[in-house]
């Protein structure tokens, strides 16, 4: 069983790559925002509760997160190995999740980490808005609150997965086709 965080920032790819390499390793894919979103579309109170969150741009609180997460895991018992994106994103749910998968005698196995420039990430996000109809991404301001919360509260992450020997990163600018190239590459090591 193989555990992966699919790490990066937003507009990294990561949804993008998620939906290939989840075919590849028989993965569950398990992204947080694509749950909000369900939840926010179905009108549950989990979904009332993060949208006034992600409108903004702020994460939603930890403990929503962290709840939400592990019953999707719970959700999945004959799962071969998650594939989580966008999960974890503070330390406390690093924590939180590296603390669950004990619980099952699981770990996760690695974190791969989509690196861009922000500039051209910000770009992407623009054009993503013109059609995905998501709020938070038809805003600069509010894409750049994002990055702020990457970079206070996700970033940290890396230091967290590199001290456990866990940490991988490849070059995200590129094709669709060669990022996943270079995500094979070192899925395939693992
Ligand atoms: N692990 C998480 N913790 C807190 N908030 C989250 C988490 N995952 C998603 N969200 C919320 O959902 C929003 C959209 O997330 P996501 O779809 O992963 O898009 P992106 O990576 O492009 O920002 C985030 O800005 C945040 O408000």
């Amino acid at each position: 069983m193989i555990n992966i965080v699919l790490f990066g920032k937003p507009g990294a790819g990561k949804g993008t790559q998620a939906e290939f390499l989840k075919e590849k390793y028989n993965l569950t894919h398990l992204s947080t925002g694509d749950i909000f979103r369900f939840n926010i579309k179905n009108n549950t109170e989990l979904g009332l509760l993060a949208k006034t969150y992600m409108d903004k741009g702020d994460l939603v609180p930890d403990e929503v997160t962290i709840q939400m997460l592990q019953s999707e895991v719970d959700k999945n018992p004959q799962s071969a190995g998650f594939l989580f994106d966008g999960f974890p994103r503070t330390i406390a749910q690093a924590e939180a999740l590296d603390a669950f998968l004990a619980t099952k005698n699981q770990e996760i196995t690695a974190t791969v980490a989509l690196e861009a420039d922000d500039n051209i990430l910000v770009a992407r996000l623009l054009e993503r808005g013109k059609t995905s109809g998501r709020p938070d991404d038809q805003d600069e301001e509010k894409i750049r609150n994002r990055y702020q919360e990457y970079n206070e509260k996700t970033a940290p992450l890396m230091d967290f997965y590199k001290a456990q020997g866990k940490f991988h990163a490849v070059n995200g600018i590129g094709t669709i086709e060669e990022v996943t190239a270079r995500l094979t590459n070192v899925f395939d090591t693992l």
